[in-house]
């Protein structure tokens, strides 16, 4: 009988990392603390350093600038193979000459393990993926969702303290996505002392998986918390686009709200400065159709330019002060012709204020 999985408790300290290659820094000062145990989730558009910072993790990249602290100590100088890290990337990369078996042995076999511990650790590690019963298999009879679950068998054969994941589903259909994202949620479960950095610019795999995410964006840090709080609360008008979809608009700040093109809607401002310009989120499920008594909410008056037909919603666009509106509603039983005349409505509790940027606009 094996002991569980489990590794010593281990948490992931960022400490000022700088990365560049040549002249470009494409990780900027990164300052960052993964909880033992948690899963992290890193997201944003392509380029902006994600990988980079996972690289570093692992020890494949070298900071110019900052530590890296694994448990408490600092690992910036040690080579991958003594970080105690699985890894798992994008595109599997197991070796296709070796059976499912030698390759979830390859690491172990790498750290010198006892010879007695390899074969029940690695029928351990495929146990816990699904994978028992393909230990003599080569890769290529594998199915790309069979492969991916004997590269996370692989890394966590080594009980690895850090589990790094990168885009550890990209390359799978929807439903082997959806399959997977399932099986991810229930080893974090089962292994609470792994903590998981996880690279993703999936914002579903990010709120679906994550206890906290990591917004990055042009090699920086945007914003950092778990996913009700950057969905409900985002801070900066990047996160409200980049986690779910937003209504952006330029407003100015204003006594107990905020002007939208001479329309005064009331929202909370928080310590905003009247007169100065700001971006007002406002997500598109919370937008209603209909206009409101002034104290139950704000009305916004505009034209119907478009109507999608999402079988449960209707997603609504509207101009609205020369600004696209989005509404998520209902199914409409009768829903108003194109070029209409529309009214729709938010409660100013719905609504967020964060700095203003430069171009306002729903990203879909
Ligand atoms: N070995 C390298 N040499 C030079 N530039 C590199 C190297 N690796 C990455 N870069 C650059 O560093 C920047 C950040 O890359 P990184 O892979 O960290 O981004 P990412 O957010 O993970 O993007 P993606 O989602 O596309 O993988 C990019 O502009 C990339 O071109």
């Amino acid at each position: 009988m094996t002991a569980p999985l489990t590794a010593p408790p281990s948490g992931i300290r960022f400490d000022g990392v700088q990365v560049a290659y040549g002249d470009t820094v494409v990780l900027d000062g990164l300052d960052l603390t993964v909880e033992p145990g948690e899963f992290m989730a890193l997201l944003g558009p392509s380029g902006s350093g994600k990988t980079t910072a996972l690289r570093a993790v692992g020890g494949f990249v070298t900071p110019r600038r900052g530590r890296i602290l694994i448990g408490g100590r600092d690992v910036t100088d040690l080579p991958p193979y003594r970080r105690g890290i699985g890894t798992v990337v994008q595109n599997y990369a197991l070796f296709p000459h070796m059976k499912v078996a030698d390759n979830v042995a390859f690491g172990l076999k790498a750290q010198k393990a006892p010879r007695e511990e390899i074969a029940p650790r690695v029928r351990e590690a495929l146990e816990m993926t699904g994978m028992a019963g393909y230990a003599d298999r080569h890769p290529r009879e594998l199915s790309g969702g069979q492969q991916q679950r004997v590269a996370l068998a692989r890394a966590l054969a080594i009980r690895p303290g850090v589990l790094l994941l990168d885009e550890p589903l990209s390359a799978l259909d929807a439903t082997l996505r959806s399959d997977m994202m399932g099986e991810l949620a229930r080893l974090h479960r089962e292994l609470p002392d792994v903590t998981i950095l996880y690279v993703t610019h999936d914002q579903v795999e990010a709120l679906t998986l994550a206890d906290r995410i990591a917004v990055m964006d042009a090699a920086r840090l945007q914003d950092c918390g778990t996913p009700q709080e950057l969905y409900r609360r985002p801070r900066t008008a990047f996160t409200a686009s980049f986690v779910g979809t937003a209504n952006l608009l330029p407003v100015t700040v204003a006594d107990g709200g905020v002007d939208l093109a001479g329309q005064r809607l009331t929202v909370p401002t928080g310590d905003a400065v009247p007169g100065a310009t700001a971006t007002l989120c406002v997500r598109p499920h919370l937008v209603g159709v209909g206009a409101v008594p002034a104290a139950d909410g704000n009305t916004l008056r505009g034209t119907l330019t478009g109507i999608q037909w999402r079988g449960a919603t209707h997603r609504l666009t509207a101009e609205i002060s020369g600004h696209r509106v989005l509404a998520d509603v209902r199914e409409l039983r009768e829903p108003p012709a194109l070029g209409a005349g529309i009214d729709l409505h938010f409660a100013p509790g719905d609504a967020v204020l964060v700095p203003a940027q430069l171009a306002g606009g729903a990203d879909v």
